[in-house]
């Protein structure tokens, strides 16, 4: 079953399309990581999922209803979203922040530990909002998306204020609730973030998705059909993968000439640059 549907969708900003026509499917259970530059239309499809947007044309549905229809409560419930905007009260606590999520989802007292472990700030938890620094408040945010421990989680680049250690921290974490049915659409300019967590990725350009699949079959779409050789000699050699280059080595190798044998394999950094042409910020 897929959780969000995609077909055709446009969207028109004065006379600039932020997205011309993007079309995929998730499924339920799925990681997805949704990437492209800056200002490639990411958060707008994001918006267009939850109701805050309306496409030019084309369709979105998500738990196979329009996406339209995300703003009701009912289906609130379902879902989790992290965005650059999502509020915080400055002059409450950490723990008063999430006690309010916690009425409005009606749930148990013990769901404010569960998410303050799983954003790693157990400890924290007696802190005002307005003192915290910029990673704090994003693991605040994450911990408000999830705390309801949704069927669908729309993270907008969740780890982009994180040092290493809460990044995978909040990686463990997300694998958890994955593992526990939490299907997760994610954006990142972290391409090492979207290889480790997504099962699938899509990469958005010029309004259009460019390349659709897991970061493993892209890899392979896009290796490079040679073979770096190094003999012991010194020699090196970049030689193209077909049946004379199979002889010439196995010829090598009765010889006992061979130092090193690799092929090479692009990161989905340098696809996402082949496809974009773009630099990683
Ligand atoms: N409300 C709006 N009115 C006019 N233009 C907009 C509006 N929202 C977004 N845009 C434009 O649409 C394009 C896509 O923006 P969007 O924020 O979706 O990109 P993004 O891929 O999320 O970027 P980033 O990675 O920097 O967050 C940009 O050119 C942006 O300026």
């Amino acid at each position: 079953m897929n959780v969000i549907q995609v077909e055709h969708i446009r969207k028109r900003f004065g006379n600039k399309d932020a997205l011309a026509d993007v079309s995929f499917s998730v499924p339920k259970g799925e990681i997805f990581g949704f990437l492209g530059p800056s200002g490639s239309g990411k958060t707008t499809l994001i918006k267009i999922l939850t109701a805050q947007l309306n496409p030019t044309s084309g369709q979105a549905s998500v738990f196979s209803q329009s996406a339209k229809r995300m703003h009701q409560s009912e289906q609130k419930m379902r879902f989790g979203i992290l965005t650059d905007n999502s509020g915080l009260y400055e002059r409450l606590t950490i723990e008063e922040n999430l006690e309010l999520y916690r009425k409005l989802y009606d749930l148990p007292k013990s769901s404010i530990d569960k998410v303050l472990h799983f954003v790693n700030l157990s400890g924290e938890r007696k802190q005002k909002v307005s003192r915290l620094s910029k990673g704090m408040r994003q693991r605040i945010m994450l911990a408000c998306a999830v705390i309801h421990e949704p069927e669908l989680l729309f993270l907008d680049e969740p780890t982009s204020a994180l040092d290493p250690v809460n990044s995978a921290h909040i990686y463990k974490g997300l694998h958890y609730l994955n593992e526990n049915g939490t299907t997760i659409f994610l954006t990142t300019h972290d391409m090492a973030e979207a290889e480790l967590m997504c099962n699938r990725v899509a990469i958005l350009y010029q309004g259009q998705v460019q390349a659709l699949g897991s970061p493993k079959e892209l890899k392979k779409q896009h290796r490079e059909n040679v073979v770096f050789v190094d003999l012991i000699n010194g020699e090196a050699y970049e030689l193209p993968l077909d049946e004379g280059t199979a002889d010439q080595i196995a010829d090598w190798m009765r010889r006992g000439l061979i130092d090193r044998l690799e092929t090479k394999e692009p990161s989905l950094g340098d696809i996402f640059i082949k496809m974009t042409g773009s630099e990683l910020l």
